[in-house]
C-alpha cells in the first residue's frame, strides 16, 4: 500500500502508510492499543477501502488469516475436523497434514469449546496454512500464550514461511519474542513512525518513546554478523573486500527517517537486499 489512510467517525484512524510485503518476508506491525494495526491489515486484506492513498494485491492472492480471536459459542459442540472445514472442501489428509504442522494433529476430533489458549491458537494457525497461502496474516498470534508457548508459535510461523515461501504479516505485542523472527518492524501510531530491521528499530528514539519502560534495551537478536563497515569518507567495505557509495539497504535507502543510516543496517543481507 502507498501513502493509505482511512478516515472515518471524523477523524483519520491512519494516514501515509507505506507497506509492502515481499514473498517470503516476515513484516510485523508494532503499536500501543489504538494506534491503527488492525486497521492498517484490513486496508491490506480489501476489508475496508482507503480514504487516500491505494491498496494493492497481487491478482488471485490466497491469503491465510488467523484473526485475533474467534467468538464460538460455547454450547456448540463443534470439532476440530469440523471447524477445520467449515468453510472450504479439505481432504482428511491436508487437514491432518495442517494440524500436524502446527503440532496438534492429536486434537482432531475434540471438541474447540475444549482447548487451550494455545491449542486454539495452533488450530486456527492450521487452518489458515490449510489453503497453502501466498501471504499469512496473523493478529496476535500468541496471545494468551505463555512465553515457551509463544516461541513454539512464532517458530512455527518461521518454519511455515520457509516451506510455503509466504509472505508474513503479524501483529504482535510480544516485542522481544516477535522480533527473533522478523525481517523488519514497522511500528505505528496513526502513522508509520519508524521502520527498519529489529535491531535497527528497537534502538530508534521514535520507538523508545512510544514503547517506554517495555521496549527492550539492545535486542539479543543479532541473528546475523555485520557484513560491511563504514569507512570514514562515508564509503562502505565490504567483508569481501569491495568498497561501494553506499550500503544501499532497504532502511537507508527510501524513506525519510532522521537517523544515520550507517547504525542501523545490521542484517538486509539475509533478505536478499544489499547492494
Ligand atoms: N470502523 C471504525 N470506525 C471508526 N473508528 C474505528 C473503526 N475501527 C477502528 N476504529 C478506531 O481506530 C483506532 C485504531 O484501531 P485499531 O483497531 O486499528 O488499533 P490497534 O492498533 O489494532 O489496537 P489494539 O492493539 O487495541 O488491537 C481506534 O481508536 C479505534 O477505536
Amino acid at each position: 500500500m502507498r501513502r493509505a489512510g482511512l478516515y472515518a467517525n471524523g477523524r483519520w484512524l491512519v494516514r501515509g502508510i507505506d507497506l509492502a510485503i515481499a514473498p517470503g518476508e516476515i513484516v510485523t506491525l508494532v503499536g500501543p492499543n489504538g494506534s491503527g494495526k488492525s486497521t492498517t491489515v484490513k486496508l491490506l486484506l480489501g476489508l475496508e477501502r482507503p480514504s487516500e492513498g491505494q491498496v494493492a494485491r497481487a491478482r488471485d492472492l490466497r491469503v491465510g488469516y488467523v484473526p485475533q480471536r474467534l467468538a464460538i459459542d460455547s454450547n456448540l459442540p463443534l470439532k476440530v475436523a469440523r471447524f477445520m472445514r467449515l468453510t472450504r472442501a479439505l481432504s482428511h489428509s491436508d487437514m491432518v497434514a495442517a494440524l500436524d504442522e502446527t503440532g496438534v494433529a492429536h486434537l482432531t476430533e475434540a471438541p474447540m469449546r475444549a482447548l487451550s489458549g494455545g491449542e486454539m491458537q495452533r488450530v486456527l494457525i492450521a487452518r489458515a496454512l490449510s489453503l497453502k497461502p501466498q501471504l499469512l496474516v496473523l493478529d496476535e498470534p500468541a496471545q494468551g500464550v505463555d512465553m515457551a508457548g509463544a516461541i513454539a508459535i512464532y517458530d512455527l510461523i518461521a518454519a511455515a514461511r520457509q516451506r510455503l515461501g509466504c509472505g508474513v504479516l503479524l501483529i504482535s505485542h510480544d516485542l522481544h519474542l516477535v522480533m527473533a523472527q522478523t525481517d523488519r518492524v514497522l511500528c505505528l501510531n496513526g502513522h508509520v513512525c519508524c521502520e527498519g530491521t529489529p535491531e535497527a528499530v528497537s534502538e530508534m528514539p521514535a520507538y523508545r518513546t512510544l514503547f517506554g519502560g517495555e521496549a527492550p534495551s539492545g535486542l539479543a537478536v543479532y541473528r546475523h554478523q555485520h557484513d560491511h563497515r563504514h569507512l570514514p569518507d562515508g564509503r562502505v567495505l565490504h567483508s569481501d573486500g569491495t568498497v561501494t557509495q553506499t550500503c544501499d539497504t532497504h532502511e537507508c535507502s527510501h524513506h525519510h527517517h532522521d537517523h544515520d543510516c550507517a547504525h542501523h543496517h545490521a542484517d538486509d543481507q539475509q533478505a536478499g537486499k544489499v547492494r
